[in-house]
């Protein structure tokens, strides 16, 4: 849903069609999402042939599995894909089951997908694109400057990340339940969760000295969100003012991710856009760094990056069809 209002407003998107898998025959939108009541697009049944010849690209956002069975036809065709999903995030067929515990992609999709980290990772000329996890995303660009300029000590990485219940997709479970979710702070998936093996393939693209990292996950009571809270230990010699300049060179020329020194950002500044935004603390004393960063988990965590991507592919403006706004209040 939040990636068709986007594409609806792309400036350069000309025509949507909608795929569902448990269509025979065509359905209109209007009577199957009732945020959608006044629009009368036709949902077809899904059918790779037609999508291929009636689009010039395809979105999958499918739960986990999906794709993994899905892909061959386009890969074959060499016809573009962003995947939000999961399936192809991951170079290793035993990874991707180990992590997800569900059947792997044929190994040489996952090994020719590209992961679609768009702010360090370009979609142009890719065909297929793995887009990034929702955690995965907040917890890499909060980790990138330190990482990339080998400025903490790689074995002292801790994240507590924490997401708001869209995170957890549209059908309905127990700790997503209104009594259970509200008023309340659950952590789940300790030490397994799917987006751990993403996260760490990335951060050894950049510096293969880190083996390892601590991540936990927790469940807000909020509709929309995550922020990734990082903890690590600077290597001997370094200071604050170069961690600052670190975040500011990288981010400086970035449109979606904003460096914003010691003014540790909320979530609500940024639910509603595709920006990632990060605040950085450094102690002195423990020589420990914090690192603050927050996002929308439906935008820059999915449908706002898989837009960025399509963007990155197709040469577009960056910022195509995502000036979007913060909600406020
Ligand atoms: N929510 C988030 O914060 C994030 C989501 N993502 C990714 O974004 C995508 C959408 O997420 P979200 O909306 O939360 O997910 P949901 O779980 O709410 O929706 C998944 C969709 O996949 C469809 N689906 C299930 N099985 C099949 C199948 N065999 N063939 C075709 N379609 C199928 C479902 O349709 P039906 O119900 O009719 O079976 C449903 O519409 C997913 O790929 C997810 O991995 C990524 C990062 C963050
Ligand atoms: C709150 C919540 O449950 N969040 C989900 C986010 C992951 C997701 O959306 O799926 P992908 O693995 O495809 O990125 C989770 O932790 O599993």
């Amino acid at each position: 849903m939040v990636l068709y209002q986007l594409l609806r407003r792309h400036p350069e998107v000309a025509g949507i069609n909608l795929y569902d898998h448990k269509l025979t025959e065509n359905e209109k939108l209007s009577q199957m999402v009732s945020a959608f009541y006044t629009d009368d697009t036709q949902v077809q049944p899904y059918d790779p042939k037609t999508i291929m010849v009636d689009n010039q690209m395809v979105f999958f956002a499918t739960s986990a599995g999906v794709t993994a069975q899905l892909s061959q036809p386009y890969i074959q065709a060499g016809f573009p894909v962003i995947d939000l999903s999961g399936d192809l995030r991951l170079e290793d067929a035993s990874e991707y089951q180990r992590w997800y515990h569900k059947p792997a992609a044929p190994q040489l999709a996952m090994r020719q997908a590209h992961y679609g980290l768009a702010d360090f990772e370009s979609a142009v000329h890719q065909t297929y694109v793995a887009n990034p996890g929702c955690y995965a995303t907040a917890t890499l660009l909060g980790l990138a400057p330190l990482v990339q300029n080998d400025l903490i000590d790689p074995g002292s990485i801790i994240v507590d990340a924490k997401s708001g219940t869209s995170g957890a997709g549209k059908n309905p479970a127990q700790a997503t339940h209104f009594t259970q979710a509200n008023d309340n702070l659950q952590i789940y998936k300790p030490n397994q969760h799917q987006h751990i093996p993403e996260i760490m393939l990335e951060l050894q693209r950049w510096n293969d000295d880190v083996a390892a990292i601590q991540f936990m996950t927790t469940l807000l009571p909020i509709t929309r969100g995550i922020m990734s809270t990082i903890y690590a230990k600077v290597k001997p010699g370094v200071g604050g003012a170069q961690i600052d300049q670190a975040y500011a060179t990288t981010y400086g020329n970035k449109p979606f991710v904003h460096y914003i020194g010691e003014h540790l950002p909320d979530i609500k500044q940024v639910v509603g856009t595709n920006n990632c935004d990060i605040g950085v603390v450094y102690n002195p004393v423990t020589q420990m760094m914090v690192v603050d960063s927050v996002i929308d988990n439906l935008l820059k965590g999915a449908a706002g990056q898989a837009v960025q991507n399509f963007n990155q592919m197709f040469d577009y403006e960056e910022t195509s069809g995502l000036n979007l706004q913060t909600f406020l209040p």
